[in-house]
């Protein structure tokens, strides 16, 4: 089973993943990007670099194409939990790239693997613009409040349109509210 923990910039995916760890001592985490050697250094790139945007998009699909292959391959048969998928692959594109190429392109990055079940943690625009603003801001993040909320929108729209089951949970409950109904569902699958 690989289940994926989504949500913008700020929504609470790492705090979530850091319990799930210790609930699921016998899961395989992984986060996209950087779980790699190589993906490490993308995300120099990528965060810092000014580089065009079909460059970092092909620099996250080359992440995702080797946490694949190393990763969840070899752990297929075992619970996979992700910070991140290929959802977030497609929904920071799609405002620039069109939808079908994309889900191609991550077809042939990841010969097919998808998320079998994904949560999406979802910001409204208050405690985003107050989450946002206790950090400082990488290239994506600088992007603004207004293309983070489309993108949310995009990662509902996404698994929508491939036909991924999934989970909205506001992101403003309280940590462990949130975990609670995580955990809930994953215990359901295992
Ligand atoms: N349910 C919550 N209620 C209040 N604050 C939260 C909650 N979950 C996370 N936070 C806080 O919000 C901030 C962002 O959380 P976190 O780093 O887990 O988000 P993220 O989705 O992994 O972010 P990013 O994608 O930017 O790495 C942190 O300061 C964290 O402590
Ligand atoms: C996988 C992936 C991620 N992104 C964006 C989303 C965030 O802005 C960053 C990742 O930051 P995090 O703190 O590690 O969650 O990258 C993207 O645009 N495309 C992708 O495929």
């Amino acid at each position: 089973m690989y289940i994926a923990l989504e949500g913008i910039d700020t929504a609470g995916k790492s705090t979530q993943i850091e319990l799930l760890k210790k609930e699921f001592e016998n899961a395989v985490f992984i986060k996209e990007p950087g779980f790699t050697k190589f993906g490490e250094k993308i995300r120099e790139i990528i965060f810092h670099d000014e580089i065009t945007k079909k460059a970092e998009l092909f620099l996250f699909l080359a992440d995702r194409a080797e946490t694949v292959e190393k990763v969840i391959k070899p752990n297929y048969n075992k619970l996979i939990i992700s910070d991140r998928s290929v959802i977030s692959g497609i929904a920071y594109a799609m405002e620039f790239f069109d939808f079908d190429l994309l889900v191609n392109l991550n077809r042939f990055a990841t010969d097919g693997i998808f998320p079998n079940f994904v949560f999406i943690l979802t910001l409204d625009e208050e405690t985003l613009k107050s989450r946002l603003s206790q950090k400082e801001h990488d290239n994506i993040e600088k992007r603004g409040i207004k293309y983070l909320l489309n993108i949310q929108q995009n990662m509902i729209d996404t698994c929508n349109r491939l036909e991924i089951p999934y989970q909205l949970i506001p992101a403003n409950s309280t940590i462990e509210a949130i975990n609670f109904r995580i955990k809930k569902v994953i215990s359901e699958f295992v």
